[in-house]
């Protein structure tokens, strides 16, 4: 840094206002960080689901624009870093890209309004591509938004902090990480409760505008905080194009290295020294630094890979669970709260008890040990989460592989009938009932034989890997098949169907259609408790209630005599049972993977900061986040490539790897020597007051300095 500069901050640093041994500028920082991650994290929650029933795009397409989204919010952090530490700075950077997330997660809050398309008034877009178009658009903005404000604001916040504060710069870490948290865990409560609102000019419809406006609204008051510190913040001036320097430097270093490839030439240290000719040495050992660091960095996206598996595996693992707590009923995507909650626990207590206690203990748990225990702590938590997955598979259906085909036989005919199958013993199915449990074929082409007046034979060809149900009505000539679905219902809801016994056609709540006789509805999804279910004719009507669980599926037979007994003769039956093992048993998991994150990401977040020189400390705050989007993209590989047959050998699988990677992370971290870049910058900047050549690559240097900034002139031209 020029030495005007330095006294420039210096002189700012002097200024810095205190409070209880902490720079009061760091309120401003952490409670703009609480708005902005309410504000992702509460877009975030209700993506999926924009994608799947406003845009009504299918379950892969949702999820892998929503990783892809992930992976770019990470991904940005690269360019943030950049234009901060080579151009505007921390503070203007923060600023300009807020301003770029706020017109994000507005654009994006616009893009759910069905209303500005829905000419013909029936509740859905008339022009999909418009609300395609402004939503990818939102989420662009968005993503360069908080992507390239993430390494901005840790280190900017470390920045507030002087030589004297150390013991307060690691706290603020940790207090950083809560406001993180705090703000998840409030959006992610409050932002699906709004989606479920009902609102809209001319038709009323779940109130995504209101699910994406909130967080825009926060977005603009972080924007606004952050703003209102200005004065007290310490400002560290951009270093001019670093990064351009940093690219030729090494560029110089690996040629100069070719060059020089020959035996003839003495060995140098580091490939680096090979850069000594031309560039100054100080920038040589910050890059040094640097590439240290990341090159410790190359195991850790596989973390990343793990953890962020919370949001979809998981997630769908509480699916086929119950979240019948008692007193309050947890939907499977509210089990993910569980995180930010035990972070805000795991914290305090960590930093307050267990870190000095290991201490005490006369044990030097250094941060890159302490990552590697979170490695291990993520790796258990899979182990966790495949033992559940076990106990759930045993309480799951038998459901077809692909090459069996299922047959369940419902008779609606007002006898009983025996039914001869292929290989069975013949089945007795009385009148308003099924065959005890569905009947699995490794052939389609079966023949079955009713012993109806006159015989019936019917051949039937069923579909492969499929649960079919045969429906046997009053006239049995005209029996029919009908397609069940054959895994259990999306988000821990319930299928339901309804098959029409009475005489006249059927409205149905719920059912986009009339039920004409003898036919059977499709499938509608109904959330767990108690539902309501109005039967009508047009004339006579009735009413029929029924408590859900989590998970079930059943097939509703309706009688010929509904309207005389008030719809309490209709018959039920099972075809799938209800969810069986409790979401609790998902606690100990969440406890792992979040002492994980509290000992890996924490720690990471504090460690960037830490070994990374005062011009650079941006770069590694993103080399760190970059981290994270590698890990999303493996998870979005993954998904794609698809999964092992048993999903609790993908989880042990994802466990073993995380092993064998954090061993390979430990050996790395044997031989790191943890630094103070400082100290190492004012030893060099003191060895060069000596160095005779010193003031020949000052020259270069500056002279590459000054070309750079004209460059940027001539780029902002
Ligand atoms: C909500 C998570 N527990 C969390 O703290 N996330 C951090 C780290 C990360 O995922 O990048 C954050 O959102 O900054």
């Amino acid at each position: 840094m020029p030495d005007s500069k330095m006294d420039e901050t210096k002189k700012k640093k002097k200024k810095t206002a205190e409070c209880c041994g902490y720079p009061i500028s760091i309120f401003f920082i952490v409670v703009n960080e609480f708005c902005e991650r309410f504000s992702y994290y509460g877009m975030r929650a209700v993506l999926v689901l924009y994608f799947r029933y406003f845009l009504l795009w299918d379950d892969d397409l949702a999820t892998s624009i929503y990783h892809a989204f992930v992976a770019l919010c990470y991904l940005t952090p690269i360019l943030g870093a950049i234009i901060a530490d080579s151009w505007l700075g921390k503070f203007k950077t923060i600023i300009y890209l807020s301003i770029v997330y706020a017109v994000g997660q507005v654009v994006m809050a616009v893009s759910t309004i069905h209303d500005i398309t829905d000419a013909n008034r029936d509740g859905t877009p008339d022009n999909f591509t418009l609300h395609i178009a402004l939503s990818m658009l939102g989420l662009v903005l968005i993503a360069l938004g908080t992507g390239g404000i993430k390494p901005c604001v840790a280190a900017f916040g470390g920045d507030q902090f002087q030589e004297h504060q150390s013991r307060q710069l690691n706290t603020f870490f940790s207090v950083f990480y809560l406001c993180i948290n705090a703000g998840s865990l409030l959006s992610t409560l409050i932002t699906p409760v709004l989606r479920a609102q009902e609102c809209g000019i001319h038709t009323q419809q779940q109130c995504y505008p209101l699910a994406f406006g909130v967080p825009a609204a926060l977005m603009v008051v972080s924007l606004v905080v952050f703003i209102a510190g200005s004065g007290m913040y310490t400002k560290t001036a951009p270093e001019g194009n670093i990064m351009g320097s940093v690219c030729k430097c090494i560029w110089f270093a690996l040629n100069n290295r070719f060059r020089h490839r020959s035996d003839i030439y003495p060995k140098r240290e580091h490939w680096m020294d090979w850069a000594e000719e031309k560039y100054d040495k100080l920038l040589i050992a910050q890059i040094k630094m640097v590439l240290k660091v990341l090159f410790l960095y190359i195991p850790l996206p596989m973390f990343w890979t793990l953890f962020d598996q919370k949001g979809s595996r998981w997630t769908l693992q509480a699916t086929t669970m119950t979240g019948d707590f008692g007193g309050f009923v947890l939907q499977p995507d509210q089990m993910q709260t569980v995180n930010p909650i035990l972070i805000l626990t795991l914290v305090p207590i960590m930093d307050r008890i267990i870190f000095p206690l290991i201490k005490k203990c006369g044990l030097n748990f250094s941060p890159l040990k302490r990552m590697t225990v979170g490695m291990l702590f993520a790796a258990t938590a899979f182990i966790a989460a495949a033992l559940v997955q076990m106990e759930i598979d045993k309480t799951l259906p038998n459901f077809p592989s692909s090459s069996e085909s299922q047959l369940k036989v419902v008779n609606m005919h007002s006898e009983s009938l025996i039914v001869t199958v292929p290989s069975q013993e013949p089945l007795l199915i009385g009148s308003f009932e099924s065959s005890p449990d569905y009947i699995t074929f490794d052939q389609q082409d079966i023949r079955l034989a009713f012993n109806t007046t006159p015989e019936i034979n019917k051949d039937l060809s069923l579909i492969k890997g499929s649960r079919q149900t045969l429906i046997i009505p009053s006239e049995p000539a005209e029996m029919y098949l009908k397609e069940d679905i054959k895994s259990k219902p999306k988000e821990g809801k319930n299928a339901v169907r309804f098959v029409n016994g009475w005489t006249a056609y059927l409205n149905i709540t719920n059912l986009e259609s009339s039920l004409q006789p003898s036919e059977t509805s499709n499938y509608t999804l109904v959330s767990q408790g108690m539902r309501k279910f109005t039967l009508t004719d047009g004339i006579q009507s009735c009413e029929f209630s029924r408590k859900f669980g989590f998970g079930s599926s059943y097939t509703f037979l309706i009688p010929s005599d509904l309207f005389s007994t008030d719809c309490e003769s209709i018959k039920e039956i099972e075809d799938m049972q209800p969810n069986s093992v409790h979401m609790a048993l998902q606690i100990p998991q969440y406890f792992l993977i979040t002492t994980g994150e509290v000992m890996f990401s924490v720690t990471g977040l504090q460690f960037s900061y830490s070994q990374a020189p005062k011009n650079m400390k941006s770069v590694l705050q993103a080399g760190w986040l970059c981290t994270n989007a590698v890990g999303n993209i493996i998870v979005l590989i993954v998904a794609e490539l698809g999964k092992l047959p048993k999903q609790w050998a993908e989880y042990v699988l994802f466990a073993s790897l995380l092993v064998a990677v954090s061993i390979i992370f430990s050996i790395m971290a044997y031989f790191y020597t943890y630094i103070d870049p400082a100290e190492i910058e004012a030893e060099i900047l003191k060895q060069q007051e000596t160095d005779p050549d010193k003031k020949k690559k000052k020259e270069t240097l500056e002279m590459e300095e000054k070309e750079n900034e004209q460059e940027i002139k001539q780029t902002k031209i």
